[in-house]
């Protein structure tokens, strides 16, 4: 992978050649009990693409976007056939590329309640994009089964599109939603 961190103020001063993406983590606290017994916490978005990778919601900025902001929710109300604004606030960080394309990817977090989320989820299926570019919202099992493999550890196996898998992974743990130490231990156990 082969991505630098940028400022999000530098990156808006590139060449108007360069592309520029926007992709948001959507999550919500949870009180829901995997097996009736194990607490949930947090429920946390992504999404299947059409290319069979994991992924977040999002996509490319348009010339008619005015800011990254609106392209994020213009992007996300095609995708999912739900709106959400997004503020500078919510922006978390971006790194450009030089290969394949000139590209900046812009990462978002957006927190919500457990009864939005639910809605983005029931919303989704019925875009008009479901089924062909979005093969559906998946949440993130955050949970770590007695095996040391079941639960976070093996959905951190799967294939991510471009640095989706290590946003996860930085916004789990900024935002407080996985320990530190546990992160650590799926990701040593997922890169056995
Ligand atoms: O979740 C993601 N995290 C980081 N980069 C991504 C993610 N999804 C896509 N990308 C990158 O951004 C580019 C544009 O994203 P996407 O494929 O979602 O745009 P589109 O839906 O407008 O065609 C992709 O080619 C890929 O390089």
């Amino acid at each position: 992978m082969n991505c630098k961190l940028i400022s999000r103020e530098k990156s808006l001063q590139l060449p108007s050649a360069v592309k520029h993406a926007c992709h948001a983590m959507l999550y919500a606290p949870s009180d829901e009990k995997l097996f009736s017994h194990i607490p949930v916490k947090y429920a946390v978005l992504m999404q299947m693409r059409f290319d069979g990778q994991l992924g977040f919601p999002g996509g490319f900025v348009d010339l008619s976007d005015r800011t990254l902001e609106e392209g994020l929710k213009r992007e996300l109300s095609e995708e999912l056939d739900y709106t959400l604004d997004f503020a500078e606030s919510d922006h978390m960080y971006c790194h450009i590329w030089e290969e394949p394309i000139h590209l900046v990817t812009h990462f978002y977090t957006k927190r919500l309640t457990l009864a939005e989320l639910r809605a983005v989820e029931a919303a989704a299926v019925q875009g008009k994009e479901f089924g062909l570019e979005t093969m559906g919202l998946v949440r993130v099992p955050l949970f770590f089964l007695h095996d040391g493999k079941g639960g976070l550890p093996s959905f951190l196996c799967n294939n991510f599109i471009g640095n989706a898998r290590s946003q996860l992974v930085d916004a789990l743990k900024s935002l407080g939603i996985v320990k530190e130490e546990q992160l650590k231990s799926a990701l040593k156990s997922s890169s056995r």
